[in-house]
């Protein structure tokens, strides 16, 4: 195996050119670096991706009109509507590790009908249509974002592919994990993190992300995301136009038995008068997919890899422990329970008991 990275601690997060894949070399120099970023740092930039740059720069522009609309149409598509977790959360809704995310954001995720039928479990009932705002108020918003989420699915589904390549297991060693495209939803968010009065500048506080990749897009030019390198510091990732920030969620670091990192990470709220802007796309796996009854097998020599790297310091977040006995579908359910308090409460009922037995003090509680 060529390595020509050291496994010293990372100080910025590499930039990985998708076009390399268009030859035999540049793709097997693309292997190489996207191995490294996986297993040392868990976070890469994607540059010359496939998505198409105007349907980027168009959704772009919606953002800030999607978040000026009138406060009551905002509200009529109020995640609490949503048995499916899907729609509008106001300012201040959430919490992680205890404190107020000071961030306003959308739900919204890939095309899907409500499929649960009596009998079903209960995470089925994730499966749904998005609430969308008043087509009259934000004429082609949701043309260009279903559009864009398509690409990104696609990309999300390439870059998978192009992860078992370079981990030694063929373009196919990830595909158990994904059900049929019918039974597939992806996730997506649009955040936006406002300026802040006083001493609080938590935007979003530390987590891990819970599927398989995140592929997100900053999409304004502010600073604010950080990432917390094998030593416990926080390194930043500032907006790089024309990429995507891809990093691994805790399904992946769990399947690859911690081969790739889900690494920690987390949002100050911006300084100045403008706000932050971003649009993270959350890969899931198939809801029914428990993960303990898929052992992969590596190559010796990539599984070596993984002893370079040396320890990693305890990180600032917590999160997601129900891997290893629930479906995956059941592991997303129990999160978006924990975050979204007021929805669970009156749509799952029982559920709503078991996480929150005394009840819960009015705020979600991101992770
Ligand atoms: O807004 C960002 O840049 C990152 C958001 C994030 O990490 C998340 O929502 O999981
Ligand atoms: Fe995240």
């Amino acid at each position: 195996m060529t390595s020509e990275f050291s496994s010293s601690d990372f100080s910025s997060i590499p930039v990985l050119d998708y076009s390399l894949l268009d030859s035999p070399d540049g793709k097997s120099k693309f292997l190489d670096q996207l191995r490294h970023a996986l297993i040392n740092v868990g976070f890469l930039y994607l540059s010359n991706h496939s998505v198409s740059q105007t349907d980027i720069d168009s959704l772009i522009t919606y953002i800030p009109k999607l978040f000026a609309l009138p406060p009551e149409s905002k509200e009529k598509i109020k995640m609490a509507n949503s048995e499916h977790f899907l729609g509008y959360s106001r300012l201040g809704a959430e919490l992680t590790k205890g404190a107020v995310d000071q961030r306003e954001q959308f739900d919204f995720a890939t095309k899907h009908v409500s499929r649960w039928k009596e009998g079903d479990p209960d995470h089925y009932r994730l499966w749904g249509p998005c609430q969308w705002p008043d087509e009259k108020l934000i004429p082609g918003f949701k043309d260009v974002l279903e559009r864009y989420l398509d690409q990104v699915q696609d990309l999300s589904y390439k870059f998978s592919s192009l992860i078992a390549e370079s981990f030694g297991l063929g373009p196919d060693g990830l595909s158990e994990f994904y059900d049929t495209p019918k039974l597939m939803q992806h996730r997506a968010k649009i955040v936006k993190y406002p300026v802040v009065e006083g001493s609080n500048d938590q935007g979003v506080g530390p987590h891990y992300d819970a599927g398989f990749l995140t592929l997100l897009l900053q999409a304004s030019e502010h600073r604010g995301l950080q990432v917390q390198n094998l030593s416990g510091q926080w390194i930043d990732a500032p907006p790089v136009p024309g990429t995507f920030v891809i990093n691994l969620g805790k399904a992946l670091e769990f399947v690859t038995g911690g081969l790739a990192r889900a690494t920690s990470h987390r949002v100050l709220s911006p300084k100045g008068s403008t706000p932050r802007y971003s649009v993270p796309f959350f890969q899931n796996i198939g809801l029914n997919v428990k993960l303990t009854e898929h052992v992969l097998k590596f190559p010796p020599e990539i599984l070596a890899l993984k002893n370079t790297r040396g320890n990693v310091a305890a990180t600032d977040s917590v999160n997601f422990t129900e891997f290893d006995r629930e479906p995956s579908g059941k592991v997303n359910l129990i999160g978006r329970v924990k975050s979204h308090p007021d929805v669970a409460e009156r749509h799952y009922p029982e559920l709503f008991k078991q996480v929150f037995p005394n009840g819960y003090a009015g705020k979600g509680s991101a992770y």
